[in-house]
C-alpha cells in the first residue's frame, strides 16, 4: 500500500526503504524532532520530496491529482480547525458536501454526519461554534470530521488515515474510544497511520510501530519487539520495562 525508497524531504527525513501494507494500523513513535509530522506531511502529499519516492498502491504520490489524493486518503494534522467560525454541525456538513456534490445526495450526508456523531458521542456539541471550544472537543470534531470524510458511502475509494497525534488533548476515555474507532477502519480494510507519543498505547493495541530518531528509521515492526527496554533506553533515555496485566501489555518506570 505504501512504499518507501531513498526518501529524503527537508534534508532531515531520510528513509532508504520501507513498505507498509493495507490494513495496518501503524504508530510513528520517537523522540521530538525526530521526523513523525515530516514523514506524515509527505505521506499526505503535502512536502516536496528531494530525492526518492513514496509510492501509494501503487503509483508515485507525484502522479496523483490533488482531487485524487483527497479521495484517497485523510489528514488529520495537530490543532486542526481552531479558527474557522462554523458551527459543528457546519464544518461537518461541509466536508461531507464536498464528497457529494449532488443536491439529491444531502440526506446521505446528513445520515453519515448523524451516525459520526453519535459513534463520537458528539451531540452535546453539534449546535457549538468551533472558536468556542475546548482543546480536547475540538481535537474530537477533528476526528469527527475526518470520519465523515473517510465514510465509504460517500467517499467509496477511500483507503489512507494518517493523523497527527490525534490524541494529545483528548482524556483516557476518550482516547480509548478514538482508537476503538481507527481500530474499526482498520478491521474494514483501511491503513492507520498516527504519530504517537504514548508508547503504551502502541504496546497496549499491540499496534505496529515505526520508529524514527533524528529523521532515520530506526525499526518497524510489532511495539512489543520495537518498544524493548533497551531501546527505549537508548532513544529516550528512560528505563521502562513491559509487563502483562489480563493478557496485555503495557509499559510501567523501572
Ligand atoms: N517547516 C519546517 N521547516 C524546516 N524545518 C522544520 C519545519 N518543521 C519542522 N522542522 C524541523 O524538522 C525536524 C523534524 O520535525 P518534526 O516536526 O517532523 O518532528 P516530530 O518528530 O514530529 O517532533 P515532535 O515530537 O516534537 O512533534 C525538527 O528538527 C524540526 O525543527
Amino acid at each position: 500500500m505504501i512504499n518507501i525508497a531513498s526518501l529524503q524531504v527537508r534534508s532531515y527525513l531520510h528513509i532508504d526503504k520501507l513498505d507498509i501494507d493495507a490494513g495496518k494500523m501503524v504508530a510513528i513513535c520517537g523522540p521530538n524532532g525526530a521526523g513523525k509530522s515530516t514523514l506524515l506531511e509527505a505521506l499526505a502529499g503535502y512536502l516536496p520530496i528531494q530525492q526518492g519516492v513514496i509510492r501509494f498502491a501503487g503509483e508515485s504520490l507525484r502522479d496523483y491529482s490533488v482531487a485524487e489524493l483527497a479521495t484517497k486518503r485523510s489528514w488529520l494534522p495537530q490543532q486542526a480547525g481552531r479558527r474557522v467560525y462554523l458551527s459543528v454541525f457546519e464544518q461537518l456538513l461541509l466536508t461531507a458536501e464536498q464528497f457529494a456534490p449532488s443536491h439529491r445526495q444531502s440526506p446521505l450526508c446528513r445520515q453519515v454526519i448523524d451516525d459520526v456523531v453519535q459513534r463520537l458521542a458528539l451531540q452535546p456539541l453539534v449546535g457549538r461554534t468551533l472558536m468556542a471550544l475546548s482543546g480536547g472537543e475540538l481535537q474530537r470534531v477533528a476526528m469527527a470530521n475526518l470520519l465523515v470524510s473517510c465514510d465509504h458511502r460517500l467517499n467509496p475509494d477511500h483507503q489512507l488515515i494518517l493523523l497527527d497525534e490525534p490524541f494529545s488533548a483528548l482524556d483516557p476515555h476518550y482516547q480509548h474510544q478514538v482508537i476503538a474507532v481507527l481500530l474499526e477502519l482498520k478491521k474494514q480494510g483501511r491503513t492507520v497511520l498516527l504519530a504517537l507519543h504514548d508508547l503504551n498505547l502502541a504496546v497496549f493495541y499491540a499496534m505496529d510501530v515505526l520508529l524514527l530518531d533524528q529523521g532515520r528509521l530506526k525499526m518497524y515492526g510489532p511495539a512489543q519487539q520495537v518498544l524493548s527496554s533497551q531501546q527505549l533506553a537508548e532513544l529516550f533515555g528512560v528505563s521502562m520495562t513491559q509487563i502483562s496485566i489480563n493478557g496485555r501489555t503495557q509499559l510501567v518506570l523501572a
